[in-house]
């Protein structure tokens, strides 16, 4: 589903890499949290899988797609089959839930009946369908945040990318969120989701890819948050 082949990215010429000689294959329906200090290239990675920056060498391919080949007017494409998520939240903050929710479908041309039925659905997707007329800032941090999350899947792409999604919120509805997540990928979406949370990498058990200063360090299924090797712990 995503792929990077020898991926080294630098900002600007001249710029240590941001990410260096990086090859990772993620398959179909994987869950997998992308780990490493502050810097390290986390995001980095998030940026060229939705093409908001480009590999300086090397290839990144999602949905079969080589992005160094993808025409300018194929971008909007690929983006709708890439949903994302980040610390901030992102809503819009005059907007109610469901006009947060009804925006991404109105802007792909769907129809009034449409977004009518599937805004509740995506709502109940994240426990969240009593609020649908609530403004963001009536909701909690982990209630933005599971806005933001049905917001990214009302379109129901194939790839989820979330990237440090708990880092603004306490550790029991950081839990909370991650478990949407995994509950998201069960149903066959694949989820990427950068984070520096011991806590939750160590509690979810999924594969671990770690990143130090830009180098793929570690890939391992079923993994643990090395925090002791990071100098976290
Ligand atoms: N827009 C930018 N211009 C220049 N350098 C950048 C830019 N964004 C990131 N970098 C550099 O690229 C490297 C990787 O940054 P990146 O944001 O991918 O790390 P990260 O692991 O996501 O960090 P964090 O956990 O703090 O978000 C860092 O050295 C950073 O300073």
């Amino acid at each position: 589903m995503i792929t990077f082949e020898n991926v080294t990215m630098r900002y600007a010429k001249g710029d240590t890499p941001a990410l260096q000689s990086v090859d990772v294959e993620i398959g179909r329906g994987d869950f997998v949290f992308v780990v490493g200090a502050s810097g390290s290239g986390k995001s980095t990675m998030m940026r060229l899988i939705i093409l908001e920056k480009e590999a300086t060498q090397g290839r990144v391919l999602v949905a079969g797609k080589d992005l160094s080949r993808l025409p300018n007017r194929k971008v909007p494409a690929l983006r709708r089959q890439v949903g994302t998520v980040f610390q901030d939240f992102r809503l819009l903050s005059g907007k109610t839930v469901h006009q947060n929710i009804a925006y991404v479908l109105q802007v792909l041309g769907a129809k009034r009946h449409t977004i009518k039925q599937i805004v509740p659905e995506t709502l109940e997707l994240v426990g969240l369908q009593d609020k649908g007329k609530r403004l963001p800032h009536e909701l909690s941090g982990g209630e933005q945040q599971r806005v933001a999350i049905a917001r990214a899947m009302v379109n129901k792409p194939p790839i989820l990318l979330a990237d440090e999604p708990t880092g603004n919120l306490d550790p029991e509805t950081s839990q909370e969120i991650v478990a949407i997540l995994d509950r998201i990928n069960r149903t066959g979406t694949t989820v990427v989701m950068a984070t520096h949370d011991t806590t939750i990498v160590n509690r979810f058990r999924k594969r671990v890819v770690q990143l130090r200063d830009g180098v793929l360090v570690r890939d391992q299924a079923d993994g643990e948050y090395e925090a002791v090797e990071e100098g976290l712990a």
